[in-house]
């Protein structure tokens, strides 16, 4: 089997038009525009990538972007600060605190001090809760993400098997639980799983999110399952030239792809649904801070 590729670039582009067409209803008939707060302390190579890019689409598609760029070396305290502005002020809908934090900073402290409805990253323990008691919360982007492309192509997931490969509190561990939700019978495998190809080649669902690049091969794979790749490593490619690097995913995309039924790439997966799904968080939030019907779609 040759796989259908999933693109999850042209996939975001269609999240994002949804989101811009319920900013533009927001601003019309409610005279309300969606904020969306970034915080970024220091200088982590792979959280400017993604700042530049989600600044970027954020006014894009119509929404207020305000970014707060700190000092490597700010005192914890100053942060808090900042964060306790921006749980009161009326205009900022959403905020994000850039991960990793430097070492001097209580991760999650900081994260726990975002008022939960402003949380769309969905980090904070009382959305963790939510989630995992099937309520009404903000979801974690990526996962977000990744369910939305396994829902578009499958309609139902009900009754499937699921094999989660992580179980960071970012990835692994929502996304089983969104899953779970969506009735899949769920794995979460991790470095201690025993027998892992075995366990792998059960499944109809494959998410590969532990950031090692290329780490499941193809023989891996059930034929006709749908593999996520949630992995975004940058390898040398000595092939490309002197010093020149690729983007790879947790999968050996060539030899799974020749056996899955559906993949998703990277580039170009879910990495761009992981920020269009946190411009849908953030119109989400604005409209249940306004008491206004939630957009249709944008939620798990
Ligand atoms: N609180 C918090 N939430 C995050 O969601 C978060 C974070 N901190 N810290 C940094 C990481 C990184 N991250 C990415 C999202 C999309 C792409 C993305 O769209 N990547 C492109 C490729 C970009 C390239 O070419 O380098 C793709 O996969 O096609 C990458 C990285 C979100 N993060």
């Amino acid at each position: 089997m040759t796989a259908t590729i999933i693109d999850g670039k042209e996939f975001a582009a269609r999240v994002r038009g949804q989101v811009a067409e319920h900013v533009t209803r927001l601003k019309a008939d409610n005279d309300i525009t969606p904020g969306l707060a970034v915080v970024l302390v220091g200088e982590d190579p792979a959280s400017q990538v993604y700042v530049r890019s989600k600044g970027k689409m954020t006014v894009e598609v119509g929404m207020n972007s305000i970014e707060h760029k700190l000092d490597v070396d700010t005192p914890e305290a100053d942060l808090l600060a900042l964060i306790d502005k921006l749980n009161t002020d009326p205009d900022v809908h959403g905020i994000l605190v850039q991960l990793p934090l430097p070492k001097h900073l209580d991760e999650d402290l900081v994260i726990n001090s975002i008022a939960p409805e402003k949380d769309v990253d969905g980090f904070h323990i009382s959305n963790v809760g939510l989630l995992g008691t099937g309520q009404k919360s903000m979801v974690p982007c990526t996962p977000l993400g990744c369910l939305m492309m396994l829902r578009d192509h499958h309609g139902s997931l009900s009754g499937m098997d699921a094999v989660v490969i992580g179980r960071s509190n970012i990835v692994g561990k929502p996304m089983a639980q969104l899953l779970l939700g969506d009735s899949c019978t769920v794995t979460i495998a991790h470095s201690r799983t025993k027998d892992l190809p075995d366990v792998v080649r059960r499944a109809d669902i494959v998410v590969a999110a532990v950031g090692r690049p290329e780490m499941v091969p193809g023989d891996w794979i059930k034929e006709g399952a749908t593999v996520i790749d949630v992995g975004i490593n940058r390898i040398d490619a000595p092939d490309k030239g002197e010093g020149k690097t690729r983007l790879v995913g947790d999968v050996h995309f060539e030899s799974c792809a020749a056996r899955a039924g559906a993949i998703t790439p990277v580039p170009g997966g879910v990495g761009p649904m992981t920020i269009a799904c946190l411009l849908a968080n953030t119109v989400t939030a604005c409209s249940r801070a306004n008491g206004l019907p939630e957009p249709e779609g944008l939620t798990a």
